[in-house]
Order: C-alpha cells, then sequence, then structure tokens
C-alpha cells in the first residue's frame, strides 16, 4: 500500500525535485532572492567534497606544533619559516589555508597569532591526538565503498583498538593497548568535565567505571568527591596502567581495579554507581545488552547506571554522530553509535527501572543518560 507522505516532506519531496534541475539552479543563483540560498548551499556542498583538504591543514599544524608556536608569541612569516623548517613560501601558504579556516590570523602588523579555532586547541591536547590518530581512519576510507563493502575489520583502525577484533581480548599483551589507552587517557579530561557538569557524584559511596581504561576518568572524578570509593575494570593489561595511574594521582589507597573481560566475566559488586564511558558505541547490540544486564546485576537496590558517549541524532551535531562515528566504527569492525532513546530502550529491556537524559554543556563531546535500579 503506498505510504501517505505527510506535508512536510511532499514539500521537502517538491524542493529536492526543483534543486535537482540545473536550470532552477543556475536562474536561482541569479535572481536577488534566492541567491543567499543557492550561495549557502553552495557553500554546504563545497565544504563536504573539501572536508578532508581542511583536515589535512589541520592535521599540518598539529603536526608542526604550529598552534603552542603562536601561542607563546606572534611571529612573522619569516620567523616561522625558521621555526616550522618549512621554505617561505610553504610557511605562508600553510598560514593563509589555516587562516581562511580560522585557525589562525594575521594581524595587521603583518604578525600571526592565533584564530578562533587555534585557540580553542590550547590546553586541549587530546584534539591534538585524535587529530594525528586520524591518519589511521584517513587510511581506513581512501576507498569507502570498499569498506562499506568488505567484512567487517581488516583495517588499521581495527589494527589500532585490538580488543575490537581479538577472539581472547583478555589475552592482548601490554603493547597492543598502550597506544589505544594513550590516546583515550589524553583525550578523557573533556568528556569527563561534560559528565561533572551533569552529574554529582558526592552522593554515591563507590563507583565502578567499566571499561575505565588508564582510570582518567576516576583520575577527574575523584576530586570533585573526596568520600567516593573508585572502582575499575578493564582488560588485564589495561587493569595494569590504570592501578599505576591513579597510584600516581595520589588515589592509589581510595581505588580497587579488575582485570578481565567483561564480555565473559560478571562485573565487580560493591558499588552504587557504575559508569559506562565511551564504551557501548564499539560494542554491537548483544555485546551491549549483556553488558548492561551484568551492570544491572552487579548494582545494589537503589543504585544507578551512568552512560556517557558521543550520541547518534544529537540536535545541532547530527554529523558527529551518523557520520563521523558511524563511519569510524565501521573502520574499528564493530559497533554503532546510537541515540538516547535507543539505550533508553534497551536499559529498560536489561531491567533499569526508569532512566533519563542529563544535559552537558557541550553534547557533541558527550550525552548523559542515567538510569535507576528500583528502590527495593
Ligand atoms: C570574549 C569575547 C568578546 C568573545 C568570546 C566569544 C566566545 C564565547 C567564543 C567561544 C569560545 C569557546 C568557549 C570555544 C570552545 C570551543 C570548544 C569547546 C571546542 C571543542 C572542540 C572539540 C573537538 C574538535 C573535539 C573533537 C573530538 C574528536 C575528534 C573525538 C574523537 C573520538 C574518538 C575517535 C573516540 C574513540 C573511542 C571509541 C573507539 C569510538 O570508543
Ligand atoms: C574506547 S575505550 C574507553 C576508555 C575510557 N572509558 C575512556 O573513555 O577514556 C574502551 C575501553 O574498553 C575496554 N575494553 C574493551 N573490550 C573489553 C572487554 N572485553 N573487557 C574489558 N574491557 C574491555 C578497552 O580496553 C578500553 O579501555
Amino acid at each position: 500500500m503506498p505510504a501517505v507522505l505527510c506535508l512536510r516532506d511532499r514539500l521537502r519531496g517538491w524542493r529536492e525535485a526543483v534543486t535537482a534541475d540545473p536550470r532552477f539552479r543556475a536562474w536561482a543563483a541569479r535572481f536577488p532572492l534566492t541567491r543567499p540560498m543557492a550561495r549557502r548551499r553552495a557553500r554546504q556542498l563545497f565544504d563536504i567534497c573539501a572536508g578532508f583538504v581542511y583536515a589535512q591543514v589541520l592535521t599540518a599544524c598539529v603536526r608542526l606544533n604550529l598552534f603552542e608556536i603562536l601561542h607563546e608569541a606572534p611571529a612573522t612569516d619569516a620567523a616561522l619559516a625558521h621555526r616550522l623548517a618549512l621554505t617561505p613560501e610553504a610557511t605562508t601558504r600553510l598560514l593563509e589555508a589555516a587562516a581562511s579556516l580560522e585557525l589562525t590570523y594575521r594581524r595587521a602588523d603583518g604578525r600571526w597569532v592565533l584564530g578562533p579555532l587555534g585557540a580553542a586547541m590550547i590546553g586541549n591536547p587530546g584534539i591534538a591526538a585524535m587529530v594525528e590518530h586520524h591518519a589511521l581512519l584517513y587510511a581506513d576510507l581512501a576507498d569507502p565503498v570498499a569498506l562499506l563493502r568488505r567484512e567487517r575489520g581488516g583495517n588499521a583502525l581495527s589494527g589500532y583498538w585490538a580488543y575490537a577484533g581479538a577472539e581472547a581480548p583478555a589475552a592482548l599483551p601490554g603493547g597492543q593497548v598502550a597506544d589505544y589507552s594513550g590516546l583515550m587517557a589524553a583525550s578523557q579530561p573533556m568528556v569527563a568535565a561534560e559528565v561533572l557538569a551533569a552529574y554529582d557524584f558526592r552522593r554515591h559511596r563507590a563507583l565502578l567505571d567499566v571499561g575505565g581504561g588508564e582510570g582518567a576518568f576516576l583520575a577527574e572524578v575523584a576530586p570533585s568527591a573526596p568520600a567516593l570509593r573508585l572502582m575499575l575494570f578493564d582488560l588485564p593489561p589495561v587493569a595494569v596502567r590504570a592501578q599505576a595511574r591513579l597510584a600516581a594521582r595520589g588515589f592509589g589507597a581510595r581505588s580497587a581495579v579488575f582485570g578481565g573481560d567483561f564480555t565473559a566475566d560478571s562485573l565487580p559488586q560493591g558499588a552504587d554507581l557504575i559508569s559506562f564511558v565511551r564504551v557501548l558505541h564499539d560494542h554491537d547490540d548483544k555485546v551491549v545488552m549483556h553488558l548492561l544486564r551484568s551492570a544491572r546485576a552487579a548494582l545494589p537496590a537503589g543504585g544507578r547506571l551512568l552512560i556517557a558517549e558521543p550520541m547518534a541524532g544529537t540536535p545541532g551535531a547530527e554529523p558527529m554522530g551518523q557520520a563521523y562515528f558511524g563511519f569510524y566504527l565501521l573502520a574499528m569492525g564493530r559497533g554503532r553509535p546510537r541515540r538516547a532513546e535507543e539505550l533508553q530502550a534497551m536499559l529498560r529491556e536489561a531491567g533499569f527501572a526508569a532512566s533519563r537524559a542529563l544535559p552537558t554543556p557541550t553534547p557533541l563531546l558527550a550525552r548523559v543518560l542515567i538510569a535507576d535500579v528500583s528502590a527495593a
């Protein structure tokens, strides 16, 4: 039976049919009332075509440490050419490309300073680390259709995230978890800041961070809740790293670290709050349901579960979810970005009584869901 289209979809269909006509586009680009819209659409489509070049301009800036150099002091083209070990022509080409992207800015006196987006990179080494590791994703995306058609896994990114394709993840050697654990630790403060702005951890006795990596999330939470006991579960070689980090940060006496495989082992008891931070989207639905049920089983009556990760369908940041993480996780070999409502339905199925989304300051970076175990 043909579906009846709502008025909004009928209007969209008409607009897209008109836009698909080259004669209409040529007319609309000239007609004063439609010209601004035509220019905006051309710019949007051009930015999608050219986005990979913009990303490589950023990569060059990061590799050359340009933002830190400009943060030290304004500089001339000649001084920068010397610092960057580039020819004067290449230096100016890079700085002007970066300026067009608002990463740098040339002052009236001719010296270069940070642009608004370059300035936002300062003090956040997590973004630079992400940009650097994108070289792997970039290689995997060279033929996106092949990536879509290929059996999942076997890419540069799936090798980097060693647990993604491992038959026995708990047996991974330390050398295979070091790079991804370092990247996660470097980028964790910007995620933890979102969670801390959304949730007060002082109401809990003990927090178990599952897939907690090197303990960077716990180390950010700890100062905000001095009485909170810190527990972490991750693969054995990652747990070793977490133990060392938490001890080095002075939280050794407050913490208990457990090594294991969360797809096979049950989670330790004793926490009244369990968190999954950037963990669930790495896994297919079956494993996610298993993890939610394991967490439900490990929590006492009245306990809570906290999920923090970037989510699909985030208003104002839609490409971050479905495009970036959709293809990222495809290259990684498993998992998918989920909508908040999908996770909430899974939480219900796993036996949680109620769940709600908490607003975060920058939903692009992470959104937060809280789910309750019923009180008795
Ligand atoms: C004072 C006057 C006059 C004006 C000021 C005007 C004003 C208010 C300006 C705003 C300034 C401001 C506050 C800027 C803030 C900028 C921010 C917060 C920028 C943040 C950027 C964040 C970025 C680019 C994050 C990128 C994150 C990436 C790429 C994350 C990737 C994550 C991955 C790959 C995770 C992998 C884990 C896995 C495997 C999927 O589980
Ligand atoms: C994407 S990282 C997130 C780390 C940390 N939560 C963060 O946000 O920085 C996923 C974590 O899950 C852990 N992990 C993956 N598979 C696991 C498994 N089967 N058992 C236990 N931990 C696992 C990884 O070692 C890694 O530390």
